[in-house]
């Protein structure tokens, strides 16, 4: 029997693991069964940040990542399958991007459904970014159209912001429209700022960067990026904004203690979002926010600081775990294509048209 029970895989661009979920989308509801997170093995993380760049046998590397990956996905479907009360219609994954050039006519996920398919014996679908480049548009961001299926409230403005390794929003309008795009780094720049000082993967809470002072300057710097200025549609990565991007702004700022550089970084992120909102030109109810960001009160202070008079919340409120918020949106995805129901939002990826999104490599 065909059921509504699809699992949902998402490694995003923090390379810190897959967060996977267990949903029903039956009667039209969206509802999160289970939740599971696999962290990476470091010898893997390792490799599929080196892979963000140009490199030495990288096709022969990629491959042998993508099929790491592929085990590491199945860890996490294994940690789901028990809470299934049902048999899982789909696993819906969206792989590693390890390059993202819209604008050359490619966005590439690395992946291999076919061995997912094989160690799983479910259907697997995979690829959702690139029908949408293929249509002309960013094949990102993919999550504003859950986020308006799951978060919105007819006749009431709302904003959804995912930070993650870098920063997205869903502008979801009172009217129903839809509008979003990528703000810039979310985590990315923080993450790596504090593992090359302290050695840990992220500044837990935001502490770190509370105990520091923002430097007027260098803000001031690194907001002259020029991503920052151009309009939607536009998408972003680690392509853009990776250690020589910040190292390159650094430069002139030496002086600067380190607690202040990662106060300042997050106050980039802040500000980057906050702007990106105002810039809409929209009074929303309320912001709310998922993403690892939606766990760093440091963060979410400066944020709420730069919306002055908005209310800054998580979607916990909206009943879904922040950290959830970007699998649920793939499994949700998959369901969309089982049903050969669009995916994307031309509007905010700049395609052509609606297009069903992903591809299948069936159980
Ligand atoms: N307790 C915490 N305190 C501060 N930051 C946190 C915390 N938990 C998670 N994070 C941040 O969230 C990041 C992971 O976020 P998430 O899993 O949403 O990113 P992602 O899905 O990999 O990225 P993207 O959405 O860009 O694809 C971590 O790298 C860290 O920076
Ligand atoms: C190319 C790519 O992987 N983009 C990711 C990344 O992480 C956040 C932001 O940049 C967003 O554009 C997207 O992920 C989410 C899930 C999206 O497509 O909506």
């Amino acid at each position: 029997m065909t059921t509504n029970l699809f699992i949902g895989l998402m490694s995003g661009t923090s390379l810190d693991g897959v967060d996977g979920v267990l949903a029903d989308f039956s009667q039209g509801a969206i509802r999160t069964i289970a939740a599971a997170f696999t962290p990476f093995p470091a010898d893997l993380r390792d490799e599929l940040m080196a892979l963000q760049a140009a490199s030495h046998n990288e096709l022969e590397r990629e491959a042998l990542a993508a099929n790491a990956l592929a085990l590491a996905y199945a860890d996490c479907v294994r940690a789901l399958l028990p809470s299934s009360p049902g048999k899982v219609a789909a696993v819906a994954v969206h792989g590693q991007t390890i390059r993202h050039r819209p604008e050359l006519g490619f966005t590439r996920q690395t992946n291999n459904p076919a061995l997912l398919a094989e160690l799983t014996g479910l259907d697997v679908i995979a690829d959702f970014r690139s029908r949408d480049v293929a249509a002309g548009g960013q094949g990102a961001p993919l999550v504003p159209a859950f986020h308006a299926a799951a978060f919105g409230a007819p006749g009431t403005a709302r904003v959804v912001v995912n930070i993650g390794g870098i920063g997205n929003i869903s502008v979801l309008h009172g009217d129903g429209r839809v509008t979003g795009f990528d703000t810039g780094p979310g985590n990315v720049l923080m993450d790596l700022w504090i593992a090359r000082h302290q050695g840990r993967a992220y500044d837990e809470d935001g502490a770190w960067a509370a105990s520091g002072t923002v430097h007027r300057p260098l803000l001031a710097a690194l907001l002259d990026e020029p991503y920052f200025a151009l309009p939607a549609p536009k998408s972003t990565g680690r392509d853009l904004f990776h250690a020589a991007w910040l190292d390159a702004r650094l430069a002139a700022f030496h002086d600067v203690a380190p607690a202040d550089v990662q106060a300042t970084l997050t106050r980039l992120t802040a500000v980057t979002i906050a702007r990106a909102i105002r810039d809409e030109g929209i009074a929303p109810d309320a912001v709310y926010i998922c993403g690892g960001g939606a766990y760093n009160g440091a963060l979410l202070r400066a944020i709420s600081v730069e919306l002055d008079g908005v209310m800054v919340a998580s979607t916990a409120e909206l009943n879904v775990a922040p950290n959830r918020v970007e699998a649920l949106a793939f499994a949700w995805l998959g369901w969309r294509f089982t049903q050969r129901e669009p995916g994307n939002l031309p509007a905010v990826t700049g395609a052509r048209g609606l297009r069903v999104l992903g591809a299948l490599y069936p159980a």
